[in-house]
């Protein structure tokens, strides 16, 4: 396996030509702040949502694709406890991380940035991956077991989550004026969830290397447990990056390419990156809501009319479609455009 990017400082090495964006595309930390909604999700939950919730849903989705969602349901302390496991794992010793490597041409498990092609610039990160859910295909042998409330705490984290991802799908349709369930019923009865951690050592060129390179998820939504201290996180919007600021107790959601399939472009998957930083470590934990992969999903038939045709094929195993075309440094969301 490649070394991980915590090994390379370890080792002292110089940093390496194939982290570093030659074409001055590297990270500025000094953006803009974006002005991102946040939304309470209590009051999208319940039955007498108000439709000033539903419309700061709308509009937070219609123009960054994104949102910081409040009263989510988990606590605080809950959500600090996640991100010390997290950082907990990542400051184990590299031979007992390695104990979880990634296997060659497999995404789960521990790893750095998957290498798809010979040109392909690296991204400033060590992950873990794991799938979560249907719960008979998670493969504990890349759970780790240290620390000890690793496993017990994902697997009650991602269990929060997936009301999380309820509560948005359904607030999403209802924001548009659809039925309630006509995303989620796309979702299928095994629906996949994945949780990728992150961890973004101190980089000694912020400027020439990024913590992961511009990218739309190819997940229905993806939700996101930042650093509670440290930024990075940037969104694209008409050709500007954007930093997302930090409140401690929100989530981050974003949808995915999945997401504007099946909104026929109206919510559109916002492209991302992460910027590295030479002074501080940074972790985040991103859990990807997706649906079945042999459920084929396709435009809700509420959103395509004359004024609006229908933009997306029908396709299913998107998540397949997404690396392929990733791989070729393509974006995969235009292999599900008419
Ligand atoms: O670390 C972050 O803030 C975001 C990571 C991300 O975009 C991803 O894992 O897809
Ligand atoms: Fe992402």
């Amino acid at each position: 396996m490649a070394e991980s990017v915590q090994e390379l400082l370890i080792n002292g090495e110089e940093l390496p030509e194939k982290y570093i964006h030659k074409d001055g595309d590297g990270g500025v930390l000094d953006v803009p702040l974006m002005e991102v909604p946040v939304v309470d999700l209590s009051l999208l939950a319940s039955s007498l949502t108000s439709r000033e919730e539903l419309e700061k849903l709308r509009s937070a989705l219609s123009s960054w694709g994104c949102f910081q969602a409040i009263n989510h349901g988990i606590t605080s302390s809950f959500l600090d406890k996640v991100r010390e496991v997290t950082k907990q794992f990542f400051a184990l010793p590299v031979g007992e991380k390695q104990k979880y490597s990634r296997e060659v041409d497999e995404i789960e498990g521990y790893g750095n940035d998957m290498i798809l092609s010979a040109q392909q610039i690296l991204d400033w990160s060590d992950r873990l991956y794991l799938t979560v859910n249907p719960e008979d295909q998670r493969r504990l042998k890349f759970w780790p077991e240290i620390p000890q409330d690793f496993r017990d705490l994902l697997h009650d984290y991602t269990f929060k989550i997936k009301m999380i991802n309820e509560v948005v799908l359904k607030a999403m349709a209802r924001s548009l004026n659809l039925e309630d369930n006509c995303f989620l019923d796309q979702y299928g009865k095994r629906p996949t969830m994945t949780a990728r951690f992150n961890y973004y050592p101190k980089c000694p060129r912020p400027d020439l290397v990024l913590g992961v390179k511009p990218h739309a998820d190819g997940s229905a939504i993806t939700i996101l447990l930042q650093d509670k201290e440290v930024e990075g996180l940037q969104f694209q919007k008409d050709n500007q990056w954007n930093k997302v600021p930090i409140i401690p107790e929100a989530l981050l959601i974003n949808v995915g390419d999945q997401v504007e399939i099946m909104s026929n472009g109206i919510f559109e998957s916002p492209v991302h990156r992460v910027v590295t930083n030479s002074e501080r470590e940074r972790i985040s934990l991103a859990v990807f809501c997706i649906p079945e992969p042999e459920k084929e999903i396709q435009p809700v038939d509420g959103l395509v009319n004359k004024s609006r045709p229908r933009l997306y094929k029908k396709v299913k195993n998107y998540v397949d479609i997404y690396f392929q075309n990733y791989q070729q440094g393509k974006r995969p969301i235009d292999a599900a455009k008419i």
